[in-house]
């Protein structure tokens, strides 16, 4: 039991906070936090916090903006009813990942959360990653060949282009079937009806909105710096997280951030759980997530490999759209690719057809943060990841329920133990080796 430590917990990780609690051997600071009728975010604080050093459990998933100002909120109420000290324990950093402006290249296809959405993906690149003489890839078992080929043509025959046979326009999206609807059209021709995803940004020719207007370089809002302000106003002293999407990110405040490292936990499961571990590879999924991977590969001797996403044009007509390239030998080893964050999930399972295709045996994911937004968890589902574990920096109940291939790390004892630690001006350095 600690003395004169405040624990109080925002809606969007009740288990945490209940978790973290335990750990402390505290119970959590009574509050009310709801809303009222017009929508607006209601905080009272119940206990006393006057002297007391306070930390905040609040993680960026879900209602991500209403969690945010809830946050800030209670923040400000903790500090003006005089708490000596604020902590904002943010396992999911929100709005630390945007690209700060929208790729000029072709990308990934389209994301969305339609129910409509929910089957025959093939997560396939359009076109399919070159390889000197290689065969086209057959798709999954659930049939969408007939669309590969279509899609393949659109690519081919460029922007704004007509089928020669129908003249409808031709479907954007690459990724599933019901993406086409019966008429041919894509089943979004207004952008602003459905989710954005960070793939958007890399897939400009999905929709004409994306197209940069002459003379003008598009302005992409850089949210992060906003954030990071909001929380020290509203008077965080310090903020506690986990795998920042950029590491650098710390650096847009002028308040300590210490950011916990995932990795000790993800190594602990693949030394326990992965047979023949080091017979198998670290795969990085993307470029930006290297460092993460290899780290990984280093401490446990393992071989590592990267999956390079090609956005420069490929082939004189394949100017649009990016592959996936494998860079290392994976055929008949067991993969594991490592990442900070699933989304759209998109990244992984693309990632994982392709070593599949490349003679990967089984293919572990390993992701810090699983946010699962819109239809992931089917496309997990209907992927070729045999196994996908993530950690609890976010609600994973019902995403477990839904995901058999699901396993969930509980990162609690550490966000615990750190608490701990800043409580009483130790070192954190440690919990980097936790596992
Ligand atoms: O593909 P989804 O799951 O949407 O997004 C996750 C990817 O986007 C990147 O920022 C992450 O590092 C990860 O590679």
């Amino acid at each position: 039991m600690v003395r004169n430590i405040v624990v109080l917990g925002g809606n969007s990780h009740p288990r945490m906070t209940e978790n973290v609690c335990n750990f402390l051997g505290i119970p959590a600071c009574d509050r009310i936090l709801s809303k009222f009728s017009g929508g607006e975010s209601r905080c009272e604080i119940k206990d006393s916090v006057r002297g007391k050093d306070v930390y905040i459990i609040q993680s960026g998933s879900g209602h991500v903006n209403d969690h945010l100002i809830d946050l800030c909120i209670m923040i400000s109420a903790c500090k003006t009813g005089s708490a000596k000290r604020v902590t904002a324990v943010v396992p999911l950093f929100p709005y630390s990942r945007q690209p700060d402006w929208p790729y000029n290249k072709a990308g990934a296809p389209l994301s969305r959360s339609s129910e409509s959405a929910k089957k025959d993906y093939t997560f396939e690149s359009v076109p399919p990653t070159p390889r000197p003489g290689g065969p086209r890839s057959v798709g999954l078992s659930n049939g969408v060949n007939g669309l590969s080929e279509r899609l393949s043509r659109s690519a081919i025959a460029g922007d704004g282009a007509r089928e020669a046979n129908g003249g409808d326009p031709l479907p954007r999206r690459s990724d599933t079937v019901s993406s086409i609807g019966s008429n041919g059209q894509g089943v979004y021709p207004d952008v602003s009806q459905r989710s954005f995803t960070t793939h958007d940004y890399e897939n400009q020719t999905n929709v004409n909105a994306f197209r940069p207007k002459p003379g003008y370089k598009q302005w992409v809002a850089q949210a992060g710096t906003l954030v990071a302000d909001l929380l020290t106003c509203a008077g965080a002293d310090h903020i506690i997280t986990m795998d920042l999407h950029d590491p650098q990110y710390q650096g847009f405040f002028d308040i300590p951030v210490d950011n916990l490292y995932g990795k000790p936990l993800l190594q602990n499961y693949i030394q326990t759980h992965i047979p023949d571990y080091r017979e198998a590879v670290i795969v990085s999924p993307d470029a930006g997530g290297a460092k993460r991977a290899t780290a990984i590969a280093d401490s446990l001797n393992m071989d590592f490999a990267l999956i390079h996403k090609e956005r420069r044009p490929i082939k004189f007509t394949d100017h649009r759209n990016a592959s996936m390239m494998l860079v290392g030998d994976i055929a008949n080893r067991v993969c594991i690719l490592v990442d900070d964050l699933a989304d759209t999930a998109n990244t992984i399972t693309r990632a994982a057809k392709l070593l599949k295709r490349e003679g990967a045996t089984r293919v572990y994911a390993l992701i810090t943060h699983g946010v699962f937004s819109g239809d992931a968890i089917s496309r997990v589902n209907a992927s070729a990841i045999d196994r996908i574990i993530v950690t609890n920096s976010v609600p994973q109940e019902e995403h477990r329920r839904l995901c058999p291939k699901l396993e969930v790390l509980d990162i609690s004892p550490v966000f615990a133990e750190a608490i701990r630690r800043v409580h009483h001006g130790e070192s954190i350095s440690v919990l980097f080796q936790y596992a």
